[in-house]
Order: structure tokens, then C-alpha cells, then sequence
């Protein structure tokens, strides 16, 4: 499980045991390079932020991630399990297969596979920027549905599950009894017969992260998690995340404009801009870089100043020195 240890030793992951690696990716539109020539790593067990400015191309690498889009160039390696190293990676790339599994290990060129595949065989699941939950379904059916799969699998998609038989309904025991588990972790289980667009704005999000939670993922993507969240909200989302991390051991590579959460939270961060990367590390390494400031400087003046002050909140010697420059050219 995850090490609090918290020295610039520790938050290697990314290059001693990446769970995702982002090999050159580039994605073109038309005349237009949303990625170019993108690498990174995803630590196991690492919460990993992928930040920028707006049109850095973010959504863009998880489109391509969670096989929305098929990249223009580019692999995109989920490794289970420590075992896979870069010669059997190279190995299964020129086979042409998508993926190869050894008991708890494999390799899954995600590149290759299809978005249902990506979720369902290599374990990658993901949120949207907008919530996309079933709003007329119960609070526990949203956690029901998204086990699906795994019911079908143990009926052995034949009429054996409809009639009962021992397998099955073990299974839809198990369904509901994570259904419930995950209810109680994102304290709603009192709602669990409500409508699910009945929740607040919220407890929809934990409710959809609790549903990607469902499919057993060993990468949780979430596109904008505490975008409209209060601070209350925003606080209980950053419990759920570091739960996820550290009881699950789930790693999450996550999309965020939210400095604030961005910070707290991160063990890793890489920075685009223009689709390329800018900078890759831990929080302190990237709030210090003065490539990042500069992008987002690119942007209007008000969120400039928001992203100095989130990115200096924790940090009073520097908070203090932007407070005397400032008063300096007053
Ligand atoms: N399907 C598409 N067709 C054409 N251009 C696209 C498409 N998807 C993204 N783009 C372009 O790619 C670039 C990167 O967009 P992307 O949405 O990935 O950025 P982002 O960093 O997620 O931005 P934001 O923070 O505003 O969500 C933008 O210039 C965008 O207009």
C-alpha cells in the first residue's frame, strides 16, 4: 500500500514501477497537434495529476488513454503486477496482439483496444468531466449497473442465470453486497433507494466515483473530480481519493484546475502545455518551476493570481515574498 514517507525518494513510482507509461503519443486533428510527442509515467499507487492551461490537451491523453480516441502515434502501456519489463513490452508489441497475462501479471497496449475492452479486460476505468450517472435509477442500481459485466460473466450468458442457479446468484450477492460497501464509504447509504439525480451536486460526483470504483479498476481516470464542488465537497472528495490510494490501492490519474486539491493530494504531477510536457515531478518541484508559472501566465489575470496563491498556500516564506513584491510595486 501507499508510503506516507514523504522524501523526494519515495515519490519514484512513477520510474520504478509505473502502472501506465505514455510512450511519444501524439494526436493530431486535422492540421491541428493537440499532442505532440507526449511521455509519462503513472507511479503504482500513486495519485498522478496531469495539469495545464486550458486546450493543453488533458482531456485530449485521456481520451486516448481510455480509448476514446485511437492516438495518431504512440503506446500506452498498462502493466499488472511488477513482472512485465520493457523487453517483454517489446516483445508482445511486435506480435501485434493487444494484450498478454500471466496469473497477476500483463501488458495491455491500451493503444490497441477498444474503450469497452480497456475498462473490462485491462482495468481502467474513468469519470467525465460532466456527470454522466443514470439519473433516473436508485442510488444503489448506479452501483448495480456498473457490475454488470461480472454478472453476465458468472450467468455464463445463457438462461442458467435467469433460472438461479448457485454461481449467479452468489455473485449478485457480492454485486450488492460492494454496492452497499461503497454506499457506506461515500456515506449514502440512507439514499441508496433515491433517485440518483436527486443528490446533490456532490455526493453525484462520490456516487460516480464510487461507481468507476465498482469495476475493480487498478487505474481510477477522473476528468475534473472537484470542478463545482465547495469547499466542504471539495474536502470529502480529497478523503475519498486518499482512500482510494491507500486502502484500495488503486492508482488515479486525474485532471484538475483546482490548485488547491491538485496539491494537497498529488504524489506526482505532469504539466502540459501545448501538448507537449512541460514539467514532471512531485508538487514542490512543479509549484517551483518557472516554465509552469509561465503557462499560466498565458492565461487572464484573475486566474493567474488564483493558481500564485494555491500554488504558495502551504508555503508562508513564499507567500510572504510574493506579499512584500507586490507591495514593492504599489
Ligand atoms: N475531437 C476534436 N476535434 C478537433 N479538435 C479537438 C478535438 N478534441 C480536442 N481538440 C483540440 O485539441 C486541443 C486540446 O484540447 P483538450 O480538450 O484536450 O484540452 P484540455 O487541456 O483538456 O482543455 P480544458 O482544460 O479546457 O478542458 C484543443 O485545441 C482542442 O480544441
Amino acid at each position: 500500500m501507499h508510503d506516507t514517507n514523504d522524501t523526494p525518494a519515495a515519490h519514484a513510482r512513477w520510474t520504478e514501477d509505473p502502472v501506465l507509461t505514455v510512450e511519444h503519443l501524439t494526436m493530431r486533428f486535422g492540421g491541428l497537434v493537440a499532442i505532440d510527442d507526449l511521455s509519462f509515467s503513472v507511479g503504482r499507487g500513486d495519485i498522478t495529476a496531469l495539469i495545464g492551461p486550458n486546450g493543453a490537451g488533458k482531456t485530449t491523453v485521456f481520451n486516448c488513454v481510455t480509448g476514446f480516441y485511437k492516438p495518431t502515434e504512440g503506446r500506452i502501456v498498462l502493466r499488472r503486477g511488477k513482472k512485465p519489463t520493457d523487453a517483454s513490452i517489446a516483445d508482445l508489441t511486435k506480435t501485434g496482439q493487444q494484450y498478454s497475462r500471466e496469473g497477476e501479471n500483463g501488458i495491455y497496449l491500451l493503444e490497441r483496444m477498444n474503450d469497452f475492452r480497456i475498462t473490462a479486460t485491462a482495468g481502467v476505468a474513468r469519470t467525465f468531466q460532466n456527470i454522466r450517472l443514470f439519473g433516473g435509477m436508485t442510488v444503489l442500481e448506479n452501483l448495480l449497473v456498473a457490475q454488470h459485466n461480472h454478472l453476465m460473466r458468472a450467468s455464463g450468458f445463457s438462461i442458467a442465470g435467469l433460472l438461479g442457479l448457485p454461481n449467479w446468484r452468489r455473485e449478485a450477492k457480492r454485486a450488492k453486497d460492494k454496492a452497499v460497501a461503497w454506499l457506506d464509504r461515500i456515506s449514502l447509504l440512507d439514499r441508496a433507494d433515491d433517485p440518483a439525480a436527486d443528490l446533490s451536486y456532490g455526493d453525484q460526483r462520490r456516487l460516480e466515483i464510487a461507481r468507476a470504483m465498482c469495476t475493480d479498476p487498478r487505474l481510477l481516470c477522473l476528468d475534473e473530480p472537484a470542478a463545482g464542488l465547495n469547499p466542504r465537497e471539495s474536502a470529502e472528495l480529497n478523503d475519498l481519493l486518499r482512500s482510494i490510494r491507500d486502502r484500495d490501492g488503486v492508482s488515479v490519474l486525474l485532471i484538475e484546475h483546482d490548485m488547491g486539491v491538485v496539491m494537497e493530494i498529488s504524489d506526482h504531477i505532469v504539466v502540459l502545455d501545448y501538448g507537449k510536457k512541460i514539467a514532471d515531478g512531485d508538487s514542490r518541484a512543479v509549484r517551483d518551476d518557472p516554465k509552469v508559472i509561465a503557462a499560466y501566465l498565458g492565461v487572464d489575470d484573475e486566474e493567474v493570481y488564483e493558481v500564485e496563491e494555491d500554488l504558495h498556500r502551504d508555503d508562508p516564506q513564499a507567500a510572504s515574498m510574493k506579499t512584500m513584491s507586490e507591495g514593492d510595486q504599489a
